[in-house]
């Protein structure tokens, strides 16, 4: 049975209630709009842990001035029908009152965050980590699971859990796919029906960067250049990023060496999609 909680006095308290017992906490921090993908973090977490929380808390401070925050999808009731469905024992849902009422203190991330998705969304990521610490600070996790999908992301939780010192194991988790290759993501509701056709262009032009890769390509501006062409030649979408960086220190890279991802964002009408690919190691 999973219950649903909005009050952070709450959450610390059934938190240290499990701690205190000896019990491992497995955490899936979430925006809501649950899918797939989500439901993999949340099985891995099930997997691993005594105890399982799941947040639902779409994060004022992450979102830009001029991005979806008003129009991100909502539906609370039917996140907890899924989160139910898999057996995740709480469902952390509070209001932006509950989690800033005074916002006095933000975190600030630095150079991981000047390039890719940090450099496109200004503060994106400062909101990330500002509300991945609150959240990691109520619920304590033993361990907290994460997409690759927003291989950035992951690999700011990663710094960020080593530079403060943070006794929480992330695991980052493989991205979860449609059945034509697109990556599940809760914004794919965006796209209209032909945008929805074509978004397999980026799955596609990933695979097309992977297959040049296998044959020999080593220069990543050729690898850049095809994926944009692909996009181009097969989708109504603009791309906002190829690019190949180096895994975890997120450093362009101009030949293939060592752990890479190839980091892809389109923009289509109203859907900004991001997808990667992971070269040569298992981040
Ligand atoms: N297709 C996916 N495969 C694996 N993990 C995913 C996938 N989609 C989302 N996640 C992970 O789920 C967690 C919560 O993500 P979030 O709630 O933002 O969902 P989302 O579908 O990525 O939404 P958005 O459309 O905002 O990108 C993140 O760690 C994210 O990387
Ligand atoms: C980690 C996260 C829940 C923080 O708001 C969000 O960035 C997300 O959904 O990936
Ligand atoms: N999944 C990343 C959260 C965001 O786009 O704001």
């Amino acid at each position: 049975m999973t219950k649903r909680i909005t009050s952070i006095k709450e959450m610390t308290a059934i938190a240290n209630k499990h701690l205190q017992a000896g019990e491992s906490i497995g955490f899936v921090p979430t925006m809501g709009a649950l899918h797939d993908g989500h439901a993999t973090l949340m099985k891995a977490a099930k997997q691993d842990n005594t105890v399982t929380v799941v947040s639902v808390f779409v994060n004022p401070l992450q979102f830009g001035p001029n991005e979806d925050f008003d129009a991100y999808p909502r539906d609370i009731d039917k996140d907890e029908a899924l989160v139910k469905g898999i057996g995740i024992d709480y469902l952390f849902h509070p209001s932006a009152e509950e989690m800033y009422p005074k916002q006095d203190i933000t975190l600030t991330v630095g150079r991981l965050a000047s390039v890719l998705e940090g450099a496109k969304r200004p503060g994106h990521f400062d909101g990330v980590v500002t509300v991945v610490n609150k959240l990691f600070n109520i619920i304590k996790p033993t361990r907290a699971y994460f997409g690759r999908k927003d291989a950035q992301q992951l690999a700011i939780i990663e710094a960020m859990v080593e530079d403060f010192n943070q006794d929480i194991e992330i695991r980052g988790i493989d991205i979860v796919r449609e059945a034509d290759g697109l990556a599940k993501s809760s914004r794919n509701i965006y796209l209209t029906e032909a945008e929805r056709l074509e978004a397999v262009a980026l799955y596609n032009s990933l695979q097309l960067a992977k297959d040049l890769i296998d044959g020999g390509e080593r220069d990543t501006a050729v690898i850049e250049e095809e994926i944009t062409r692909y996009i181009t030649s097969y989708s109504s979408g603009t791309v906002e990023e190829a690019a190949v960086y180096q895994y975890p220190e997120l450093i362009k890279v101009d030949t293939l060496e060592g752990r890479c991802f190839i980091s892809l964002a389109v923009k289509f009408s109203k859907a900004r999609l991001i997808d990667n690919i992971i070269i040569g190691g298992t981040k």
